[in-house]
């Protein structure tokens, strides 16, 4: 139970809902138990006139009419109050399980890319839905049969207790029996039901994979082997799905027998009682209804066990969540004015899941409003100072500086909000292009959009479309070309305005008569802007006023274009590479 009481605040919030649930339940549970009482008066009371205790029968007629109307009326007032329990209890586990999602929602924008990187997309969205069910389940159901269960239970045995206190103690016999097993299947399903849920998980990030890369799986005709990895594991799901069935079947047969036995108790020593003449039949009757009545909350105890057990692996696992504490923290609450200058000193930077010194030892300096290219071979450390700039990842050694300030100095908030970064592999949502665009700024206008469009070079493309900037993009942006997603991008980019334009690549997927165009109107819309732009063309990096070639995470070569084309090394090689490759 000890995840569970991470939840004790929400019970807090919603104290008084749970509160009157409460005394609801206990009316509820008050009005059901007279019934058995009635009953047995009334049998005690034929009993008496059969015995010529009472010898007025009209009055015996009117006690049984009178004892009938009241048990109707009882079974209505208490019927209306279950369903005002259910709806204030069952109403308030909605509630918890929407601010619970919330919070999980709200702690998840809050991680940082690493813990993308660790975990599967799959696993968290289980995490918020499906572990979150299970949850709600012992916030909603789970509270509302156990009180169920202890209002019948303190009321009834009451009761029993005014009524016959001998025959009371001889139905308790199987209940410490109850306990015990209860206790022990509770351990194993709670074992069970953990190893169930980490299953869901497997199968939700397997399809999750599976479905966004459909389209390898099909191109490859990899289908079959798909089919046969999906089947092992819903194999062993399944598998683990019965153990846990198995487990929890148990449970309501051995209530029924022990109650049962309860039953066969009150009428054996209950009979014997009678026989000798110390209770009446009517009490018999009696202790047969309470026994009864308290069979369906003795025998939800097991559904509620595992159901608080499921609930318990659940939140133990949305906890290990809500307990990472974010990478990237922001120490600075107060505004950060940028203007774009960004210095690297001695920066080295290490990736924590493979191990990869990505970069070493870097030293650089960008004033505001300068353009840097860098070039290198794939896997030299490109992304990697880009990442490093936006805050994605903090240094392993050195520091970085914005305007002179340590970046973990400034407001995470404020140097990222003026950061328009497009990266290497676009993404775009299921939404209109419009809005893609937009996204770079919220507010902006349709005039705005147009520009920034026209700017990317995109804007031609976009009117082709029927429904112009209103064209919905598919899952991905899967209705735009590679070219065309990566230009929309940089729409969104030039849209934001910031202080700082990162190109990741992105002009890999347009011909170099479109770069061109891209580039020039870039220069136009970057002026006094600091501008990174990576690359694997001497086209993108030429009019750069500082190039930088990456080699295994060191700055190999630095220098402008035309002190680079004169100097042997990876650029000049490059440019006349690619000379060779427009002339031909
Ligand atoms: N998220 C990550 N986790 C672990 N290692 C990474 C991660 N991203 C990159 N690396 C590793 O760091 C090194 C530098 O990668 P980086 O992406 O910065 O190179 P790049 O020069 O941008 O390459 P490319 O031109 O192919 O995009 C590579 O060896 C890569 O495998």
């Amino acid at each position: 139970m000890k995840a569970l009481q991470y939840l004790n605040k929400y019970f807090s919030k919603y104290k008084w809902r749970i509160i009157i649930g409460l005394l609801i339940t206990i009316l509820s549970k008050l009005l059901a138990l007279q019934v058995p009482r009635i009953i047995g008066d009334s049998f005690n009371i034929v009993e008496d006139y059969l015995d010529n205790t009472i010898s007025d029968l009209a009055f015996v007629k009117h006690e049984l009419l009178m004892n009938v109307l009241i048990i109707v009326g009882v079974a209505l007032l208490s019927g209306f109050f279950t369903f005002l329990m259910r709806q204030t209890i069952i109403v308030t586990s909605r509630l918890i399980e929407f601010d619970l999602k919330n919070e999980i929602y709200q702690q998840y924008q809050k991680l940082s890319l690493n813990f993308y990187k660790k975990n599967r997309t799959g696993d968290l969205m289980n995490r918020i839905s499906e572990d979150v069910s299970k949850v709600r389940m012992y916030v909603g159901p789970a509270i509302m049969y156990t009180m169920n269960m202890i209002v019948l239970f303190a009321v009834g045995f009451t009761q029993m207790l005014q009524v016959d206190k001998q025959l009371t103690l001889y139905t308790l016999i199987p209940f410490p029996l109850l306990s015990i097993s209860i206790f022990i299947l509770s351990k194993v399903i709670h074992k069970r039901s953990t190893i169930v849920q980490q299953y869901l998980s497997k199968l939700t990030t397997f399809n999750q994979e599976f479905f966004s890369g459909i389209d390898v799986v099909k191109s490859y005709g990899i289908e079959r082997s798909i089919i046969k990895d999906f089947d092992v594991i819903s194999d062993e799901s399944k598998e683990k799905n019965i153990d846990l069935q198995k487990a929890n079947a148990l449970f309501f047969p051995l209530m029924i027998l022990l109650i049962g036995i309860s039953n066969l108790i009150v009428i054996y020593i209950g009979g014997l009682r009678y026989i000798n003449g110390e209770i009446q039949s009517g009490v018999i009757i009696e202790f047969i209804m309470y026994v009864n009545i308290l069979t369906w909350p003795v025998a939800v105890v097991g559904w509620v066990t595992s159901m608080v057990q499921q609930a318990e692996a659940s939140q133990a696992r949305i906890n290990e969540f809500l307990d990472e504490v974010p990478e990237i923290q922001n120490t600075n609450n107060n505004p950060t004015p940028i203007k774009g200058k960004v210095t690297f000193k001695d920066v080295s930077f290490t990736y924590e899941d493979t191990n990869i010194t990505a970069l070493k030892n870097i030293d650089l300096t960008v004033e505001a409003g300068e353009t840097l290219a860098i070039l290198g071979n794939t896997g030299s450390g490109k992304s990697t100072i880009i990442e490093l700039i936006s805050r994605l990842y903090d240094v392993t050694k050195g520091v970085i500086l914005i305007d002179d300030t340590p970046i973990i100095e400034a407001n995470l908030y404020d140097v990222r909000s003026q950061i328009g970064f497009v990266p290497q592999d676009p993404f775009l949502f299921s939404d209109t292009i419009g809005n893609n665009i937009k996204f770079g700024k919220e507010e902006a206008t349709k005039d705005e959009i147009i520009d920034a469009a026209k700017n990317a070079v995109v804007h031609d493309n976009i009117v082709e479309f029927t429904n112009g900037y209103d064209t919905i993009l598919g899952e991905r942006g899967v209705t735009l070309s590679g070219g065309q997603k990566q230009r929309v991008s940089i729409a969104r980019a030039i849209i934001k305005n910031p202080k700082i334009l990162i190109f990741d690549d992105c002009l890999s997927a347009v011909d170099t008569e479109t770069e061109e165009k891209i580039l020039s109107n870039l220069e136009k819309v970057s002026k006094n802007k600091t501008t990174f732009i990576i690359s694997h063309r001497v086209s993108s990096a030429k009019n750069a006023d500082k190039i930088i070639v990456l080699d295994e995470g060191r700055i190999a070569q630095q220098g402008t274009h035309n002190q680079l084309i004169k100097t042997e090394g990876y650029y000049k090689d490059l440019y006349e590479q690619q000379l060779l490759e427009k002339e031909i």
